[in-house]
């Protein structure tokens, strides 16, 4: 399963929960943190067998660490991979059981060559110390919420803090951060991911509408975007925290999902996780092969997913040889080889998930909620919904079709 943190996400939010799990951000990082509010309720430096203190103090972020329970009662990592490491007073930094192992994004002595199923790739960025970036700091003990009785006397307020800063902020700022890493693949795994893309001419097309449409899948619950054209790119990549599959399209005919090297490059630039590229056996506007193409994006950006977009179980099969991340089913019915069904065509992405090595995308004229279910039940690694989600002109078009054929 994926990693999560305690918190309300905004789709739990909107549903007036507060007891979903918070989503990571884009790059595999969660932010958990411990805080408590002083006064007669909460912490007390005198009273540290409370069982605030003792919960905190012992699950350090829900069994990361533990502390043996007999003997020795040395503390020792339990999910986490190690010991959290001291970033400063207020920050730890701990790794989940998968971890970026070096800045490179690969294991000592990983071949650069194909990669053999299971062989990970590995995605994380510098963390930011985020107490530091988004200007906030430790709690301040002399601090108290707008409204609020302030607590009994307790320790004067920190030199430099700043009183006037957001309420409620204060008595409830993080203790202890905990920052946990996990790779893209992990936060696909299962999930929805929605396609968010408007073509030439229509009334959506437009950088800030996709992003908000965007925004709003994320809300919805969607894992990743995928997303098109550079200006949406980087519009989306300001606002999301979640993975971006990011393409471009030349034309519309033939090989024009980010066809080209100079392409797939421009993508990656953009800071998309991923990179979506035509998959299939056709030859490139570029003259070079997909395996060049890959090849070509893995020497400059080494840290980015590459996903295919195939049209057929044969296109699969040359996509894992050439070194593909991620095989996507989002070319069939479109590039010669099999015909448009008017639904997803369960027979060739059964053919393309019996042939995968690599995590099956299932993407292609997903249109209901029992598709998108069944391509995760008949093994997909997750599923892109982009039509029947994000474009209301043609949803609107089947609705209309409905009601006039009565
Ligand atoms: C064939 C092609 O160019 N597919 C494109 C790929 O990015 C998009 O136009 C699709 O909307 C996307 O694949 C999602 O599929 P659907 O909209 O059917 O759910």
């Amino acid at each position: 399963g994926g990693l999560s943190a305690c918190g309300a996400t905004p789709a739990d939010q909107a549903k007036g929960s507060s007891s979903g799990a918070a989503q990571p951000k884009a790059d595999g990082t969660i932010t958990a943190a411990i805080s408590y509010e002083l006064g007669t309720n909460g912490f007390d430096p005198m009273t540290t067998s409370a069982a605030l203190c003792l919960a905190a103090n012992w699950h350090t972020m829900e069994g990361l660490t533990e502390i043996l329970p007999t003997g020795t009662r040395e503390v020792y990592p339990a999910v986490a991979k190690e010991l959290p490491k001291k970033v400063d007073d207020t920050t730890y930094e701990a790794a989940s059981v998968r971890r970026c192992p070096g800045p490179r994004h690969r294991r000592p002595g990983h071949p650069a060559g194909p990669r053999a199923r299971g062989d990970r790739r590995w995605l994380c960025r510098p963390v930011q110390p985020l107490v530091a970036a988004d200007g906030g700091h430790p709690a301040c003990p002399g601090d108290r919420r707008p409204g609020r009785r302030r607590a009994a006397p307790g320790p004067a307020r920190r030199p430099g803090c700043d009183p006037g800063r957001g309420p409620g902020r204060h008595d409830h700022e993080p203790q202890v951060e905990m920052r946990i890493t996990m790779d893209v693949l992990d936060q696909l795994k299962g999930r929805l991911v929605v396609s968010c893309q408007a073509y030439p001419g229509e009334p959506m097309l437009d950088p800030r509408t996709m992003t908000q449409v965007a925004q709003a899948a994320v809300v919805g619950g969607a894992a990743a975007i995928r997303g098109k054209g550079l200006e949406d790119l980087r519009a989306m990549r300001a606002v999301l925290q979640v993975p971006i599959i990011g393409l471009v399209k030349e034309g519309a005919t033939g090989v024009y999902i980010t066809p080209t090297l100079a392409s797939c490059r421009q993508v990656a630039d953009q800071g998309c996780e991923v990179v979506a590229l035509d998959g299939t056996r056709r030859p490139r506007p570029d003259g070079l092969s997909f395996a060049e193409t890959v090849a070509g994006l893995r020497q400059s950006h080494p840290e980015v997913l590459v996903m295919s977009d195939c049209g057929s179980a044969d296109d699969a099969l040359m996509a894992q040889q050439a070194g593909a991340d991620l095989i996507g089913t989002t070319l069939v019915g479109y590039s010669g080889e099999r015909e448009k069904t008017p639904g997803p065509d369960w027979e060739e992405i059964d053919r393309i998930l019996a042939v995968a090595e690599r995590p099956v995308v299932v993407e292609g004229r997903i249109h209901s909620p029992a598709d998108a279910a069944e391509a995760i039940r008949r093994g997909a690694h997750c599923v892109v919904v982009g039509t029947a989600i994000t474009h209301p002109s043609t949803i609107t078009g089947w609705f209309a079709q409905a009601v006039e054929q009565v």
